[in-house]
């Protein structure tokens, strides 16, 4: 009996309409088609190209957006996973590990999961989240909802504050409260592409997204095993269920990974540690010399032969010699790319295989590239000298704290929504509020038709007469709120803010 098998792993099947009984190879690679199909034609690809990955609002083309770095994540993803299915056929492990008929499914779950890694990040990246999980907390404390009810709990909305004596009651307000708080791109991904998109994706597919394994209202201490697993959260309350059942799928125990995620981790990783090195550079933030120069004081002792002569060094001295008559700052760039993946990339697939008695079931508690070999020092050398010298550049710290504003300008914009009592709000979903209520009608109106049903389609399994229905209803309310306001690109949210603040 084989260690692992991933044909337990890659699961074809979908929650909807599944394909049914054994499939052949031929079959197996064409629902995965298919899924490259949804993504790649889905409209939340489409807006990362207006979404920052670095700097905020940039004109330049040339500068990445989350768009084009998902497409060279994509790349080096695919690079990945090809090195370690040719290290594993190499030593005939292919068959052993159920592999032999599933290289084409596992490379194109890898490519699919890194083109799809950024697809619920709101406007503004951090500074986006940042921004509506502080206007939330202002308004529902959720450190204010402890295990017993406090007299002087400080949460703005009524039906949220919790009551002597209501145990069961007061567990699912405290839930609420957390995860309307937490907002979190990875998560935001999920619902994206399960609730709001319903792209039926396969359970292997989606499983290649799940990046944290926290849920969003999990309080409290970590489980040491799980820590890096659960850094951040990883999915809501409304998907709850869903990810019960994907975990099922997955054959994956309680906070762990489905094993692919590790490679678009990484694919994440080394893609965008020179990427934002070199759009700094397109953006004369400093010279590549001057880049070549910060690299350099930041390694710190300098041996010949190491890691930073074989990689930074010598793409320096080759764009020196220029070789090719083409500019400095291109040859640096293509050689420091060309370098850093040769290096990593085989390492990052190296840890993998190594890892796999703990990846395989998905318990792995670091990153591939997280410890302390010379790769991983490389890694966060590249990422030192971009906190240091790139985000904390003033002029993109200015757009980062008009982005911070914009996302909070339209929260409070909407607000008047999340303010209405829950027949009031009724009235609008049904479209019945007459010429009551003039506001919220419009604010209602602009609100996105595939938010407001999948607002409608949670809040037909709840029961309005149980007492728990105030509550999920003010929670598929916030979220609704969310999605319109997270899946807005940089621009629109920009747009939107001005015109709503009657600036233009
Ligand atoms: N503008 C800006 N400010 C930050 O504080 C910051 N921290 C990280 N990043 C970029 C780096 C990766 O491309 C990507 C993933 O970390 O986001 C940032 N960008
Ligand atoms: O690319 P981002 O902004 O999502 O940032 P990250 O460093 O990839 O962080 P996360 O682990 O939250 O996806
Ligand atoms: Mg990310």
């Amino acid at each position: 009996m084989a260690e692992f098998d991933f044909r337990n792993k890659i699961n074809w099947r979908r929650r909807y309409r599944s394909p049914q009984g054994l499939k052949s190879e031929h079959e197996i690679v064409r629902i995965f088609e298919s899924d490259r199909g949804r993504i790649v034609n889905s409209p939340a690809i489409r807006r990362l190209q207006q979404k920052t990955q670095v700097f905020p609002l940039e004109r330049n083309a040339a500068v990445r957006t989350r768009l084009t770095h998902s497409m060279e994540v994509q790349q080096v993803g695919r690079y990945i996973a090809k090195e370690v299915l040719s290290r594993l056929k190499e030593r005939r492990l292919l068959a052993e590990y159920g592999l032999d008929e599933l290289t084409g499914p596992f490379e194109s779950i890898v490519e699919m999961s890194c083109l799809m890694h950024d697809i619920g990040n709101p406007p503004f990246g951090h500074f986006g989240e940042a921004a509506i999980n502080d206007w939330f907390r202002q308004r529902l404390v959720p450190a204010d909802a402890t295990s017993q009810p406090l007299s002087g709990d400080r949460c703005q909305v009524a039906v949220l504050q919790l009551h002597e004596g209501e145990e069961a009651l007061n567990d699912l307000r405290r839930k609420v409260r957390n995860d309307i708080c937490q907002f979190e791109g990875n998560a935001q991904g999920i619902r994206l592409v399960h609730t709001l998109l319903r792209m039926n994706l396969t359970w292997a597919q989606v499983g290649g997204i799940l990046k944290y394994t926290r849920p969003a209202w999990f309080t409290g201490p970590t489980p040491e095993s799980h820590s890096y697993l659960m850094k951040k959260p990883g999915f809501y309350l409304s998907e709850e269920e869903y990810i019960v059942r994907l975990r099922k799928e997955l054959s994956l125990d309680e906070y762990c990974r489905f094993p692919l995620t590790w490679i678009m981790e990484a694919a994440d990783d080394i893609s965008y540690c020179v990427a934002d090195l070199e759009d700094a550079v397109e953006k004369r933030i400093f010279s590549a010399e001057q880049l070549y120069q910060h690299l350099r004081d930041a390694w710190g002792d300098h041996q010949s032969g190491d890691l930073f002569a074989q990689v930074v060094q010598n793409a320096w001295d080759k764009s020196m010699t220029n070789s090719m008559q083409r500019s400095v700052e291109d040859q640096f760039f293509m050689y420091l790319r060309v370098n850093t993946l040769n290096k990593l990339v085989p390492y990052a697939a190296q840890r993998f295989i190594d890892n796999l008695p703990t990846i395989f079931p998905g318990c792995f508690n670091h990153a591939l590239l997280e410890d302390d070999s010379p790769y991983s020092r490389l890694l966060k050398l590249y990422k030192n000298v971009a906190v240091r010298h790139v985000f904390s550049h003033p002029d993109v710290e200015q757009l980062e704290l008009q982005g911070y504003r914009v996302i909070k300008g339209l929260l409070d914009i909407y607000q008047p929504l999340l303010l209405l009592g829950a027949d009031d709000f009724r009235l609008l979903v049904e479209e019945a509020s007459g010429r009551r209520l003039p506001i919220e009608t419009r604010l209602f109106h602009k609100l996105s038709g595939r938010h407001r049903l999948a607002y409608i389609e949670a809040m037909s399994h709840v029961n309005r007469n149980d007492a728990v229905f105030p509550v999920w209803e003010y929670y598929y309310r916030c979220r609704l709120i969310q999605d319109y306001i997270s899946g807005m690109t940089d621009l629109y949210a920009w747009d939107e803010y001005r015109k709503l603040m009657a600036v233009e």
